[in-house]
């Protein structure tokens, strides 16, 4: 493997800066974080940062202060900044699609100008929030009816991928600012059981499907979108006249929406600079704006545009999302860590961590970098995680005596949600307890000598030991609010940014999610009946014989 790129561009692990890493790794092989928290009674408040309205404690990473330098030369000599200022700029950063990366200007404040071809896209943005901002209000207060004239109290959206996990999971987050007389689904399975599940009691005179799609040929929602017209007209007993009270679109293609039969002045546009995975904030949040009002959502994107600022001007000491990044690619570069746990302490969190995982996955899932080379190094890691303590009971087992080394993410708040929603059971500060303990203990666990005397048997000592020395970064925040969910969301998508930019990979698209595609449009008419198995490997040709058999079709 050469030393340069086709571009001329040192590759990452040929870099100075990356052996020097390297070295460092081996002079730290054995330093506990016990160690450095003796080293340095100011750790813990020295390795803090403040963003917007979060508090981010890395202290308990396996860092020293020169690592963090050494991680930032590291992103000096990738140039992770000229590449930031890249994206903010509306350069064509996504090179195998050609195309801008600019979620930053979904959030970008009226005045801003940020030009794509020439062409200044802020106006457009807000032209979409102000209809989008029009039509939930409508939706809100009963002024839009569906095709009998009653209002809605039901809305379904129907996407996949970046069309619906950013939605959904920014619904489940904010759901103690929803309205509890509308009803807010998501669909987004190509099984039939979810859209059933989804409609089943709902009554289709008071039901809105908002199909999501950026391309608007996506299988799997215009299969659902297609079931869900044919649910709607089937109880209306109506003919396709109801379509435009009870369909919008949310698209950036506007032919297809037309084709489907959505009227598409009901269609909220977004361009094709926005990436499906980076999406939630432009039309495709449109079903979240209905359930928590304009004003709200709004308020959300004030918070994305906030840490948006502080990336690209923060220096690289005080940059969260920089900080972030360069800790993931110290671990994976370093320590072979091959996944990251996010782990919410909150329950309203529950799908966050589903929904990083498209985020960084799609974005940084890549074995090429962006000449086309293999990388030999390793790239995104695998993402998962759930809300905090119902992990503890279940796999946390293996974060704190397993042989892995997990890198974690603890988010957790310090106002209960329960101030917004009276009558929850208050509880909250024990569930913080467990968010306080659980780094702690994955940091510092259990000597043998501690173990000891405890009086354990010696013999049970081994298996009470806590080796410790897990590393897990804290993100507390005052309270669950839109803004603060923006805020997370934006930290996230930058320290993806980072972490793609070292890597010298794209982030921006996703070749890897078309060969299955290609594979079930083949596959599916051998399932039916119509079409011939020739072609498909012995193991591919016998299962579907054996599916073919199971469905009577042999
Ligand atoms: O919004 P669309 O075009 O229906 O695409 C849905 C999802 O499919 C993908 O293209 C591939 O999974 C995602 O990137 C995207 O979020």
């Amino acid at each position: 493997m050469s030393e340069m790129t086709t571009e001329g561009r040192t590759r990452l692990n040929r870099l100075p800066e990356w052996a020097a890493l390297g070295k460092h790794r081996e002079q730290l092989a054995g330093t506990h974080l016990r160690d450095l928290f003796a080293a340095d009674p100011e750790r813990g408040t020295r390795h803090t940062l403040r963003v917007g309205d979060l508090l981010l404690d890395h202290s308990k990473h396996l860092v020293t202060d020169e690592t963090l330098e050494l991680l930032r030369d590291l992103a000096a000599a990738t140039d992770v900044a000229g590449l930031r200022d890249a994206m903010f700029r509306g350069e064509k950063i996504n090179t195998t699609e050609d195309r801008a990366v600019l979620h930053t200007a979904l959030r970008a404040p009226r005045d801003a100008v940020i030009e794509v071809d020439g062409e200044n896209v802020v106006p457009a943005v807000h032209a979409v929030l102000d209809k989008m901002a029009a039509f939930a209000d409508k939706v809100r207060s009963g002024e839009w009816t569906g095709h009998t004239g009653k209002p809605i109290k039901n809305v379904v959206n129907i996407g996949i991928g970046g069309s619906d996990l950013g939605p959904a999971m920014a619904y489940e987050v904010l759901r103690a600012y929803t309205r509890r007389d509308l009803t807010v689904r998501f669909v987004s399975n190509v099984d039939g059981a979810d859209l059933h599940e989804a409609v089943r009691d709902l009554d289709p005179a008071e039901t809105l499907f908002v199909v999501a799609s950026k391309t608007f040929t996506t299988i799997e929602t215009v299969t659902n979108a297609t079931s869900a017209r044919t649910w709607l007209l089937t109880g209306l007993k109506a003919g396709q006249e109801a379509v435009a009270k009870h369909f919008v679109a949310l698209s950036t293609n506007a032919e297809r929406v037309e084709e489907f039969g959505i009227d598409t002045a009901n269609m909220f546009e977004f361009w094709d600079w926005v990436g499906g995975r980076y999406s939630y904030d432009s039309a495709i949040g449109l079903s979240l704006m209905i359930a928590i009002g304009p004003d709200r959502f709004r308020e959300m994107l004030d918070g994305f545009h906030l840490v948006d600022e502080h990336f690209r001007t923060a220096p690289p000491e005080e940059n969260a999302p920089l900080l972030l990044g360069l800790l993931g690619v110290w671990y994976g570069g370093f320590f072979d860590a091959q996944s990251h746990a996010v782990l919410p302490y909150s329950h309203y969190l529950s799908k966050f961590t589903a929904y990083l995982q498209q985020l960084d996955m799609e974005s940084n899932g890549k074995s090429v970098d962006r000449q086309g080379e293999p990388v030999d190094w390793q790239t995104g890691p695998v993402v998962w995680g759930t809300p905090g303590t119902n992990g503890q009971h279940a796999y946390y087992q293996l974060i704190h005596q397993g042989t892995k080394l997990i890198p974690a993410d603890f988010i957790g708040f310090a106002r209960p949600v329960e101030d917004l929603t009276p009558g929850l059971v208050p509880q909250h500060d024990l569930l913080m307890a467990n968010f306080f303990a659980q780094t702690q203990a994955l940091a510092f666990g259990k000597t043998p000598d501690e173990v000891r005397a405890e009086g354990v048997p010696e013999e049970l000592v081994p298996h009470k030991t806590f080796a410790g020395n897990h590393p897990t970064t804290t993100l507390l925040a005052d309270a669950l609010t839109p803004s603060v969910l923006g805020q997370l969301v934006a930290l996230y998508e930058h320290k993806v940014f980072v972490q793609g930019a070292i890597w010298n990979i794209d982030s921006f698209d996703q070749w890897g999610v078309e060969l299955g595609k290609v594979l079930a449009k083949r596959i599916e008419p051998v399932l039916t009946g119509d079409g011939a198995a020739e072609g498909l490997d012995s193991s591919t040709a016998g299962l579907v014989s054996a599916y073919r058999a199971l469905r009577g079709r042999e």
